[in-house]
């Protein structure tokens, strides 16, 4: 089986993940992987677009699922980073394993504090190893104006991986609409043609150990925090140290 359109719409990150970069053993995989939201963001931030407008917007250009819960709350993302997570660390991230928080808590005054403190917002999707054990979680943060993250704005999608080999790579590109989506699944049955009669498969599998050593947000330390007035403040950080871990 083959699923490309599955994350990130036009970025051939599964194919890279698991064949071009298949020698990696990968520490952290951190994304912006769901456009509708991005989109919203934007608009709010640049524009300062109703919320309601800009996901009317995103639906009408073909960005949102049918049921747009799914991407405002969060869960299109969840999805999605299961998907990665499973890929980069060969170990099943279940999606009720996935630290989970939506978008629509956020207030026009959110983006006017973060961006004269030097921050934009964005719904990041983290997953991350460190001593044998995966944290994952999609929420909207405060990430520092010059972070390369901070700049993808509208549609686009990017997610970071970095490997023991390859260090830090960045995909950047259209995460979701009409030309994305086709490009992806459209490549995939090419490759599928391509490879009718013979004996090997289109996308090597890639085997995933059960779950197990999945960390809780509870446990997690990090320099940043979500803006919205749930706020978190990150153990002894402030927002000049707000990089993205
Ligand atoms: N839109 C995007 O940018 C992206 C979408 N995807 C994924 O692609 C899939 C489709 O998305 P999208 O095209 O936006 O969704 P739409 O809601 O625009 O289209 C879904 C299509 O599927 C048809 N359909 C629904 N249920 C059935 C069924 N039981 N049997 C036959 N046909 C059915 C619908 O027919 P009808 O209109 O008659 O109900 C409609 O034509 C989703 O899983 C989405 O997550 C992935 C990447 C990007
Ligand atoms: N609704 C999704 C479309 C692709 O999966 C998104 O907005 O990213």
């Amino acid at each position: 089986m083959l699923y490309e359109a599955s994350v990130g719409g036009g970025i051939p990150i599964i194919g890279c993940l698991v064949k071009e970069l298949a020698a990696n053993r990968f520490r952290s995989v951190r994304s912006i992987i769901n456009g509708t939201t991005n989109y919203i963001l934007t608009r709010m931030a640049n524009d300062h677009t109703d919320f309601s407008l800009a996901l009317a917007e995103a639906q009408e250009q073909g960005y949102a699922e049918a049921d747009p819960t799914n991407d405002i709350e969060g869960y299109d993302a969840v999805y999605k980073l299961s998907i990665l997570a499973g890929l980069a660390f060969h170990r099943r991230v279940p999606p009720q394993a996935i630290y989970r928080e939506g978008i629509t808590r956020l207030q026009a005054q959110d983006f006017r504090y973060a961006h004269e403190l030097g921050y934009a917002i964005k719904s990041l999707a983290i997953a991350t190893m460190e001593d044998g054990a995966i944290q994952a979680r999609v929420y909207p943060a405060l990430i520092p104006q010059d972070n390369m993250l901070a700049k993808v704005d509208g549609v686009y999608n990017a997610v970071e991986v970095e490997g023991n080999l390859c260090g830090q790579v960045l995909f950047h590109g259209r995460g979701a609409g009409r030309g994305p989506t086709t490009s992806a699944v459209v490549g995939d049955l090419i490759e599928i043609a391509r490879n009718l009669g013979s004996k090997s498969t289109s996308l090597p599998s890639v085997a995933l150990d059960n779950a197990g050593g999945l960390k809780s947000i509870d446990d997690l330390e990090c320099k940043y925090f979500p803006p919205a007035q749930h706020c978190r403040p990150a153990r002894g950080a402030g927002p000049d140290s707000a990089y993205p871990r």
